[in-house]
């Protein structure tokens, strides 16, 4: 069931609470429509991502009935972000040639009002990667994912609330708290007026006003590359159906409610992999809807 009220009084004690059943209700509905117009639609949302995890990453978007692309040259992203209904951009394992198509694709999604859903994987570790981050800050993606401190050091970086330049990027791997990465996912999404979802053991989804914890999943999450990737992907999949914080929630929920069901049927993280892309693939909008989150204004 998809209701976690919090003990606190509404509105009261627990804060800005925004546990209205009319509020809750309509996050729930745009939740499902997302998920069902996903599957009616088949939208395509291509991709410039690494090239670690690009099997994970089309094949989860696959599974909840989008259509993927992958690319990498200038000139195929731009006509990919043209032809698809949302665009997704990971920055995991850049190439030199990312120099030219990442500020190329993200000037002209900005242009067209399209959106674009970022991963800003290991943010930090070199110079080409700080350099395509801080270019893409006017551009505003509609949904940003990433983990706990790649969600702080982004926003250190654009210069916003929460943000620090020596957050706990370690890698790829987050070391920071999701709670921790509040006040970060809070501020870049009052920039970018669209969502932002951080990613962990119970993963919260902002669009600046409200805040959803979505709970779920599984720690053998972590153990398998490319949850997160292939998280950013499928949020894509569902913003060319859908606003930006139903979409991010919707991939957020799925997620969740897949790792949990997988983790019952997988001997380890190989076959954890497996079952998990057949749980997403057999997610219904209503299922993604009633999996728990709790709701709070921010
Ligand atoms: N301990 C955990 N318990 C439950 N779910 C988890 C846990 N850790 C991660 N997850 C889930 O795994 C997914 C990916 O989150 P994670 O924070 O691991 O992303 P990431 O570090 O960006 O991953 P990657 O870079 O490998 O793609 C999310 O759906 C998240 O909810
Ligand atoms: C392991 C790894 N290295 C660069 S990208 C990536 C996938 C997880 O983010
Ligand atoms: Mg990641």
């Amino acid at each position: 069931m998809g209701f976690c009220f919090p003990d606190a009084p509404k509105g009261e004690s627990m804060g800005k609470t925004a546990e209205t059943v009319a509020e809750r209700q309509k996050i729930e509905q745009a939740v499902a429509a997302a998920g069902e117009a996903a599957r009616r639609v088949g939208p395509m949302a291509g991709s410039i991502t690494n090239t670690v995890t690009v099997n994970f990453v089309a094949n989860a978007q696959l599974a909840v009935g989008g259509s993927a692309a992958m690319v990498y040259l200038p000139d195929e992203a731009e006509a990919i972000a043209r032809a698809g209904g949302a665009t997704y951009i990971n920055v995991g394992t850049l190439l030199p040639v990312y120099a030219q198509t990442v500020p190329a694709v993200t000037k002209t999604l900005n242009a067209l009002g399209r959106p674009w859903v970022l991963d800003p994987v290991a943010i930090g570790i070199g110079a080409l990667r700080t350099e395509l981050l801080a270019g893409m800050k006017p551009y505003k993606p509609a949904i940003i994912r990433g983990n706990a401190s790649e969600i702080i050091a982004l926003a250190g970086l654009w210069g916003l609330d929460g943000g620090a330049a020596d957050s706990g990027v370690r890698g790829v791997d987050a070391t920071d708290s999701v709670q921790a990465a509040k006040d970060a996912a809070v501020a870049l999404a009052r920039h970018t007026g669209g969502a932002v979802a951080v990613s962990g053991k119970t993963d919260l989804v902002t669009d600046g006003r409200v805040a959803a914890r979505s709970h779920g999943g599984s720690p053998m999450m972590a153990r398998v590359t490319g949850c997160g990737c292939s998280l950013g992907g499928v949020a894509a999949v569902y913003a060319a159906v859908a606003e930006p914080f139903a979409a991010a929630l919707a991939a957020t929920a799925a997620y969740n409610l897949a790792g949990r069901q997988a983790a019952e049927k997988a001997a380890g993280s190989g076959s954890f992999q497996m079952h998990f892309i057949d749980a997403l693939y057999r997610l219904t909008g209503n299922a993604i809807a009633a999996n728990p989150f709790d709701l709070e204004e921010v």
